[in-house]
């Protein structure tokens, strides 16, 4: 199953905008066209599709094992395809060249090895590879490591790495950026001095690709969002459309005079505060209750519209009932025959 950006359940691979979006260009920095991923007898990517426009911040939003750090590898070149379509910058990642890759940052998930120089000396010796680099110390500040300048590199927290890892990718001047769980391990105060460095990045027109666990950072950062699970998109679209209008229904909690927790969701809330209030009135003139005036003010009343974390996890859930139900339907017909002339051999294509 694959839901369209407005909830209407039609597939992102078929529907008039397949890249998931209303108005796209002719020229995206990133276009996947039925990307498919094989390891040993299964597809960790089954079948993508999606572009980045230029100067857009795409999120990659997907549970563990979804697929996301297999899509984005092979982008970038480290890994190949089983099959599908893609073009970065305008070149097929698998034929890439230095010249091609010098116009890519990265920001991997995990930085490996630790360099053995200090910060500036490591953002010095990466700078030094591309045609236009930022200012070293600018790019150490920006990412807020002034005061660890000298510090070598083996000698910094985690946090502080991955700040590290940050500036690395960003040194280049890249056209298109690949953030891979960013902001894993920092603190609440690094984490919005880098939503802030990424926000000027895409002013100065760089094209992102995020793939990160915490909704907050997508809805901050990101304009469009796809998502994956088990490998195939389920959702494609802007943020703010994201899981169709049904998901984005406030939702009205309140008790009544037992105690009792009741939640409705209604597109006009007020409307039903309203009603609530009235029978509170209705109540107090009857004589139910003592009808002072407070006593009109549903008890724990709260009206709360969805977050994107809501709804991502709503749409998950729905993900993986459908998932489940697939599963068991097609078990009695997958069990036993394993002599079946034509069964698959484990193809292994990594790379
Ligand atoms: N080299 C490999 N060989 C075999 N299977 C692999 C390999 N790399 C990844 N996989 C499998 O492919 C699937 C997708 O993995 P991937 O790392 O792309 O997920 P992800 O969405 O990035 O997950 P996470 O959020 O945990 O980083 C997983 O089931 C994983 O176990």
């Amino acid at each position: 199953m694959s839901r369209d950006s407005s909830g209407s359940g039609a597939s992102a691979g078929t529907s008039s905008t397949p890249a998931g979006g209303r108005v796209r260009t002719a020229d995206p920095v990133v276009r996947v066209r039925g990307l498919t991923k094989r390891y040993a007898d299964r597809n960790a990517v089954d079948g993508i599709d999606f572009d980045i426009e230029r100067g857009e911040t795409f999120a990659l939003l997907g549970p563990n094992g979804a697929g996301k750090s297999t899509t984005i590898e092979i982008l970038e070149g480290y890994r190949r395809r089983t099959g599908g379509e893609v073009s970065v910058l305008g070149v097929d990642p698998s034929r890439g060249r230095l010249d091609w890759r010098a116009r890519l940052g990265i920001v991997l998930q995990s930085s490996g090895e630790p360099a053995t120089g200090t910060v500036r000396q490591e953002l010095r010796h990466r700078a030094s590879f591309y045609p236009n680099p930022r200012d070293v110390d600018q790019t150490i500040a920006a990412v807020g490591l002034d005061d660890k300048a000298d510090a070598r590199v083996g000698r910094l927290s985690g946090g502080q790495q991955r700040r590290l890892d940050v500036a690395l990718g960003v040194i280049g001047r890249p056209e298109l950026l690949f953030l891979d769980e960013p902001t894993t391990g920092f603190d609440p105060e690094a984490r919005r001095q880098f939503w802030q460095l990424i926000r000027e990045l895409s002013a100065e027109g760089t094209s992102i690709l995020l793939t990160t666990h915490y909704l907050d950072e997508a809805a901050q950062l990101a304009s469009r969002a796809g998502v994956i699970a088990g490998g195939r998109m389920r959702a494609l679209g802007p943020l703010d459309e994201l899981g169709g209008a049904a998901a984005r229904v406030p939702i009205v909690r309140w008790r009544d005079a037992a105690g009792a927790l009741h939640e409705q969701r209604t597109e006009r809330p007020a409307g039903l505060v309203a009603h609530l209030q009235s029978e509170l009135a209705r109540d107090a003139a009857a004589g139910s209750s003592a009808g002072a005036a407070t006593e009109l003010e549903p008890r724990g009343l709260e009206v709360v519209r969805p977050s994107l974390e809501d709804i991502y996890l709503q749409l998950i859930a729905e993900v993986e009932r459908e998932d489940a139900a697939v599963a068991s339907a097609d078990t009695p017909s997958t069990s036993p025959d394993t002599t079946k002339p034509g069964t698959t051999k484990p193809e292994e294509v990594r790379a």
